[in-house]
C-alpha cells in the first residue's frame, strides 16, 4: 500500500482497509496451512513462532519436586530444613510439629507462602507449592463404571533468580544449602551410647541403647589449647579424607589411645569427640565376652559414623587368665589386643566407613608392645593432670569467671603448674560453693598444701635417685652430699610435661 507523500499522513480509513486486507492474507495463509500442512507440524511451527516472538523474561525459575519418582529428592528436603531457618516476619501461615525423638520444633513453609534469600549479594526468590492432582487407579482403567480417582498432592519449591546467577545457584547456592540441612540434621541427632546386654549371656551378647546425653565438648574439657586443636584438627581430617582412605585402599577408620591418670579426662574426651563429630559409641566391654563369635557378632552390628571404644586394656589384655580362672576352656580365649585390632583393621576394610576406635588406660607402659609399636594407633593421646590453662577453662565452666576479674588467678597460675592435680579434682573444688571468691580461695589452699606434700614428696624422689645413681658409681654417696649444696634442691620441683601427643604412622 502507497502513500501520496511521505508527509502525508494516513487516513482512518486507509488504514481500516490496510488492516482488513492484512486479516484476509492472514486467513488466506492459515487456510492454506491448515490444507497444507499436518497437524503435528503445524503444532510444532506454532509453538516455534510463539517463542520467538514471546518477550524474554530475564528470570529463571527452578522446580524443585520432593520426589525424584522412585527416592525422594535430596534438594527439596534440603530446602526445606534450610528454608525454615529463613522465615521472616513477612511470612503469614507457617506448618509447626515435633515428634517425640527430636529435641526441637518443626517448623515449615505453609503452601503458597513465599520466602526471599540473598546469597553473595544477589537475591532469590522462593516459594512453596502444594497442588492437588487427581488420578483415576491404575487398576480401574478397563473398568470405567468402576473407575475409582485417587486425589494426591503435588509438592515443590519455586526458585526464582536472575538468569545470569544460573551457574552460580547450581555450583555454589544450592551445594551451600545441602551442607547446610546436613549440618541441621547432624546437630537435631539423638546420639545414642550402645553397651552390651549380658543378660542374653547364653544366647549371645547383644547391643543395648541408650541416648548419649554427656554434655562434654571441647569447649569443656580442660587441656592444652594445642592439644585440643590436634585432635580437633586430626578429626577434620579424618572425616574428610574418605576419597583418601579409597585411593590408598586402606579402611576408613582411626585409633586414638588415651592415656593417663584417672580423673583427667579420657572417657570425658571420647564424649566430646562423639558430641563433636555426631557419632555413636559403642562401649566394648571386653570382659563380657566369651565367645570369638560373639564379638564378630558385635563388631558386624555396629553402625558406620561410630565410635568404638574398648576402656581400660591394661585390664582386659589378662582376659585369657581371668576367663581361663572361671573356667572356661582354652579355646575359647584367643584374644590379644593386637589380634583384635587385627580383625577389626579386616572387618573394617570390608564393610565399614568413618569408624572410629578409641582404647584407653590408666597405665600404658603396662601395654603389650604390639600395641603401642609405631602404625597401630593413629594418635597417642596423654592425658595428664591439670594445668593452668586447664584451669582456666573450668573456672570459666564452674564459676563464670577468668584472669581478667579475678586476681587469684595470678597465685593459682604459679602453684598449679607443680602440682599433680587432677582435672576431675579441680572440678570437684570448684564446684564447693556459688561464691567464686571463697571457692578459689579454698582452691588456693589446697593447692598450698598440696604443693608442701608434694615437694617432700619430689625431694625424697630426688634423693633415692641419687642414692642409686651414687651406688652404680660406687662412689660415697654421702661423700657427694656433703660436698654438694643440698639447699639447692630444697623446693625446686620439676615441671612436667603435660599432654604430650604422639602422632604413628596412619593405620
Ligand atoms: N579434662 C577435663 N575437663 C573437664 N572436666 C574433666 C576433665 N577431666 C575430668 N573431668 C571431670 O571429672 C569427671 C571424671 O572424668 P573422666 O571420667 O573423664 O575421667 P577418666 O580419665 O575417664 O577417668 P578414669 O580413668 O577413671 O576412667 C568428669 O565427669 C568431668 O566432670
Ligand atoms: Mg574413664
Amino acid at each position: 500500500m502507497m502513500f501520496s507523500s511521505p508527509r502525508e499522513m494516513p487516513s482512518p480509513s486507509s488504514i481500516f482497509s490496510a488492516y482488513a486486507s492484512m486479516t484476509a492474507s492472514i486467513m488466506l495463509l492459515r487456510s492454506m496451512a491448515h490444507e497444507l500442512i499436518p497437524q503435528p507440524i503445524r503444532g510444532y511451527l506454532f509453538n516455534t513462532f510463539r517463542y520467538l516472538i514471546k518477550p524474554r523474561s530475564p528470570t529463571l525459575t527452578l522446580i524443585i519436586e520432593e520426589s525424584t519418582g522412585i527416592t525422594r529428592n535430596q534438594v527439596y528436603d534440603a530446602a526445606e530444613s534450610y528454608l525454615s531457618t529463613r522465615v521472616t516476619p513477612e511470612n503469614e501461615r507457617l506448618k509447626i510439629s515435633k515428634v517425640p525423638k527430636e529435641k526441637k520444633l518443626t517448623i515449615r513453609l505453609e503452601k503458597g507462602e513465599k520466602l526471599t534469600d540473598t546469597y553473595n549479594g544477589f537475591t532469590l526468590k522462593w516459594r512453596f507449592i502444594c497442588a492437588e492432582t487427581e488420578k483415576n487407579s491404575a487398576n480401574d482403567i478397563h473398568n470405567s463404571n468402576n473407575s475409582i480417582s485417587v486425589r494426591s498432592e503435588k509438592r515443590y519449591f519455586e526458585l526464582s533468580f536472575h538468569k545470569k546467577y544460573k551457574e552460580i545457584v547450581l555450583d555454589s547456592y544450592l551445594p551451600f544449602i545441602l551442607d547446610k540441612a546436613k549440618e541441621m540434621k547432624d546437630e537435631e541427632r539423638v546420639l545414642k551410647m550402645h553397651t552390651l546386654n549380658t543378660a542374653y549371656c547364653y544366647s549371645g551378647v547383644k547391643w543395648d541403647s541408650i541416648n548419649l546425653e554427656h554434655p562434654s565438648t571441647f569447649e569443656t574439657l580442660a587441656m592444652e589449647p594445642e592439644m585440643k586443636n590436634a585432635i580437633i584438627e586430626d578429626l577434620n581430617m579424618f572425616v574428610k579424607r574418605k576419597d583418601f582412605y579409597k585411593k590408598v585402599g586402606r579402611a576408613w577408620k582411626r585409633g586414638y589411645l588415651l592415656y593417663g591418670p584417672p580423673g583427667t579426662g579420657k572417657s570425658s574426651l571420647i564424649a566430646a569427640m562423639a558430641n563433636y563429630l555426631k557419632f555413636d559409641i559403642f562401649d566394648l566391654q571386653l570382659g563380657n565376652i566369651v565367645r570369638d563369635s560373639d564379638l564378630r557378632k558385635l563388631l558386624l552390628a555396629t553402625a558406620n559414623r561410630s565410635i568404638l571404644v574398648i576402656e581400660d586394656i591394661d585390664c582386659s589384655v589378662d582376659l585369657p587368665e581371668r576367663r581361663h580362672g572361671e573356667g572356661r576352656k582354652q579355646t575359647d580365649i584367643q584374644l590379644t589386643l593386637s589380634g583384635l585390632l587385627n580383625f577389626i583393621d579386616g572387618l573394617w576394610s570390608s564393610c565399614g566407613d568413618e569408624r572410629i576406635i578409641i582404647f584407653t588406660t590408666n597405665h600404658k607402659e603396662r601395654l603389650d608392645p604390639a600395641l603401642l609399636r609405631p602404625g597401630r594407633m593413629d594418635m597417642h593421646i596423654h592425658m595428664s593432670y591439670c594445668s593452668y590453662e586447664g584451669f582456666k577453662i573450668l573456672a570459666s565452666n564452674y564459676l563464670e569467671i577468668s584472669h581478667d576479674n579475678n586476681p587469684l588467678f595470678g597465685e593459682i597460675e604459679g602453684l598449679i603448674e607443680d602440682i599433680q592435680i587432677t582435672p576431675a579434682q579441680v572440678a570437684e573444688e570448684l564446684m564447693k560453693s556459688e561464691d567464686a571468691d571463697a571457692t578459689l580461695e579454698g582452691f588456693v589452699k589446697l593447692l598450698k598444701r598440696k604443693k608442701m606434700e608434694g615437694d617432700v614428696c619430689e625431694n625424697n624422689n630426688k634423693r633415692e635417685n641419687q642414692e642409686k645413681q651414687c651406688k652404680k658409681r660406687k662412689v660415697s654417696c654421702k661423700q657427694k652430699r656433703g660436698g654438694g649444696n643440698s639447699k639447692s634442691n630444697v623446693g625446686v620441683t620439676q615441671r612436667r610435661t603435660r599432654g604430650i601427643i604422639k602422632r604413628g604412622s596412619s593405620l
